[in-house]
């Protein structure tokens, strides 16, 4: 298995129905409704160190779940699981959907490095999947996709040519190219300004409403802001702690009812050592 995400997961899509400025509908994923996800009995060694012992968790159908945990916590082996891709140290772990059929092919994965090819125009990034897989490419398409990230106009230039908050832009719009009912972020927007990440926390939201999705951040402010369900790994092995999210659809304001309260509860949970 490979260490990093392989493009087959990384090259993937949200659901075009929820997407705004045009974006045309995508029949391609009808009947493929986004599962739950459960993740059980996660036992993980590496280098003989436990770092999860028996930790579980779910992934809600349809809702963006919000993990976050110190560094080290074991947030990115989680998502390795159930990526399926290799997770050193593995001893036990299962991952389910709820509709009982493999995960395999319906996955995405989202990093905090866009991984665009610097050679390679944006549009041609953005229909890179359906080139790679020997498909015809649908331009159109593509460029409505552009358009639902606020980069039309720009399909000829490339990536050098963009800032950082325009690079995730175009690495969502080639997942937006792409149709799978399970998006795996890791800290999508971890390398972005404050205001550029708030930016791209509504478009992710707006943009992947309805698959189910699992955010792993550092920031707590963004897992208040775009968690549906929040959960944080705590201790070691760690344990998962559920956090009751603010009320109010997500992404939520800054300033939401309840929000400065709950950064300061989820503070004290991430400052806890259990
Ligand atoms: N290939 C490996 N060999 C040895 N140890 C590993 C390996 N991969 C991960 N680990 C260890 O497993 C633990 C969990 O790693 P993981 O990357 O899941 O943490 P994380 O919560 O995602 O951290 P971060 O927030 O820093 O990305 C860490 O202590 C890490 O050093």
């Amino acid at each position: 298995m490979p260490d990093t995400p392989d493009l087959s997961i990384i090259l993937t899509g949200a659901s075009p129905d929820h997407c705004h400025a045009g974006v045309s509908p995508d029949h391609r994923h009808a009947g493929d409704a986004p599962p739950a996800v459960d993740i059980t009995d996660v036992r993980v060694r590496p280098g003989g160190r436990l770092v999860l012992d028996g930790c579980g968790l779910t992934l809600p159908a349809g809702r963006i779940t919000a993990l976050l945990g110190a560094s080290g916590s074991g947030k990115t082996t989680l998502m390795r699981l159930i990526a399926g891709l290799d997770v050193a140290g593995l001893e036990t772990g299962r991952v389910t959907a709820s509709d009982g059929r493999p995960l395999d092919g319906r996955i995405a994965w989202m990093a905090q490095q866009d991984l665009l090819m610097p050679w390679a125009r944006v549009i041609d990034n953005v229909t890179l999947g359906d080139r790679l897989r020997g498909r015809p490419v649908d331009a159109p398409r593509a460029h409505a996709m552009l358009d639902a990230v606020g980069l039309a106009g720009t399909a000829r230039l490339r990536p050098a040519a963009l800032s950082g908050g325009m690079r995730q832009r175009v690495a969502l719009a080639r997942t937006l190219m792409e149709d799978r009912p399970v998006v795996l972020m890791d800290e999508p927007f971890g390398a972005l300004d404050a205001v550029t990440r708030h930016g791209l926390q509504d478009l992710a939201c707006r943009l992947l409403r309805g698959r189910t999705v699992l955010l792993v951040t550092h920031d707590p402010l963004e897992a208040l802001r775009m968690g549906e369900n929040i959960l944080v790994l705590s201790g070691r092995p760690a344990v998962v702690l559920r956090v009751t999210p603010p009320p109010g659809a997500v992404p939520r304001p800054v300033d939401a009812p309840d929000l400065g309260a709950r950064l300061a509860g989820l503070m004290a949970v991430l400052e806890a050592r259990p």
